[in-house]
């Protein structure tokens, strides 16, 4: 007999095989056939609350809730909004006009479902780990919030990128994936890579992390992989290469190096011949990845971008329960 999982209150991470396996199927379900589910959301709406910038996931997101009868609102609140208060029992005489604990209750009451954008401040590590933004819109809007992207994880794009290794393996053995550090000029957040790392290990994927020195990811994500320093080590015989800049979790948001060789070109395939590579966009060509790369017949970063809406249509459709 077939597991009963226990429906979601909220969609923020990684939470089992089981529900791994159902949500890929679901997606791929919802690919072979947008409509399938189009009655579901109907005289729903979901609230796609952006406090920093988007393509994809605005998109996606606003597409997903669309298949499924759902009507979508977006609001740009880092532009469009108040500026938020977050402090509990803050004197508000300063440049704050409105306390998260107020918009996110008169948010949750105009919503049936929240979805929310909290990138991390990449200076206070205590309070990014503790995804503290994102938590404050959970506990005081009252109603299922999905994440699209927070301080520690961007479990959307981690769904789609599980969907789009399902699609594009049939091997046997289980195939080789490999997490790399590429070059950035700026100070880049940790969840894309945490997330991809905690999907990958949890879908029983291997997984080998590649970094220069000192780009340690947090171990609560990365536990069970192999890391190995070395870059062309760490792509002999890879299946899926996935590319990501991060800052530095133990120098908290540093920049400690900005070394070009990282940058995947073609040379670097010579012991990977068949590898796909993966990005989850937006990606600064010719510094974190190579036009020859993204543009040759290893990218699958289009399927990746793709899958996007269907990640977030299982998502949405999970939370909105079986009835
Ligand atoms: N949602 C996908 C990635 C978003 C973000 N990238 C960025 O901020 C790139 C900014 C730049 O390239 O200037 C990140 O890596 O977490
Ligand atoms: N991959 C991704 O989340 O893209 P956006 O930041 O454009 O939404």
């Amino acid at each position: 007999m077939a597991n009963i999982i226990q429906p979601l209150q909220h969609f923020t991470k990684f939470e089992s095989l089981e529900l791994g396996n159902q949500l890929i199927e679901q997606a791929l379900a919802y690919k072979a056939n947008p409509a399938l589910d189009q009655a579901k959301g109907a005289g729903k709406r979901i609230g796609c609350i952006f406090l920093n910038p988007s393509l994809r996931t605005r998109v996606s997101t606003q597409l997903a809730a669309l298949n499924l009868g759902m009507e979508p609102i977006v609001l740009n609140m880092d532009k469009e909004g108040w500026a938020l208060e977050m402090q509990d029992g803050a004197v508000m005489n300063r440049g704050t006009v409105e306390h998260i604990k107020d918009a996110a209750a008169v948010l949750g009451s105009y919503f049936d479902i929240l979805a929310i954008r909290a990138f991390p401040s990449l200076t206070n590590k205590e309070e990014d780990m503790s995804d503290f933004t994102f938590s404050q819109f959970v506990k005081y809007s009252g109603v299922p919030v999905v994440s699209l992207e927070s301080a520690t994880r961007h479990p959307l794009q981690s769904l789609a990128d599980q969907i789009t290794i399902r699609e594009n393996w049939s091997g046997k053995k289980k195939p080789k994936v490999v997490l790399t550090w590429g070059p950035h000029i700026k100070a880049i957040p940790h969840a894309v890579a945490n997330s991809f790392a905690e999907w990958t290990l949890g879908m029983d994927h291997d997984l080998t992390i590649t970094h220069p020195v000192g780009y340690e990811l947090d171990e609560a994500f990365t536990k069970g992989a192999t890391i190995e320093y070395n870059q062309s080590k760490a792509l002999e015989d890879a299946d899926f290469v996935y590319v990501k800049n991060w800052s530095s979790f133990n120098d908290y948001g540093k920049i400690l190096s900005t070394d070009a060789s990282w940058m995947l070109t073609e040379n670097h395939f010579e012991n990977a011949k068949n590898a796909k590579v993966m990005h989850c966009l937006p990606v600064r060509r010719n510094l974190e990845l190579s036009d020859e790369i993204l543009d040759g017949p290893r990218s699958l970063v289009q399927v990746q971008a793709k899958n996007r809406v269907f990640a977030a249509q299982a998502a949405i459709s999970h939370l909105l329960g079986n009835k």
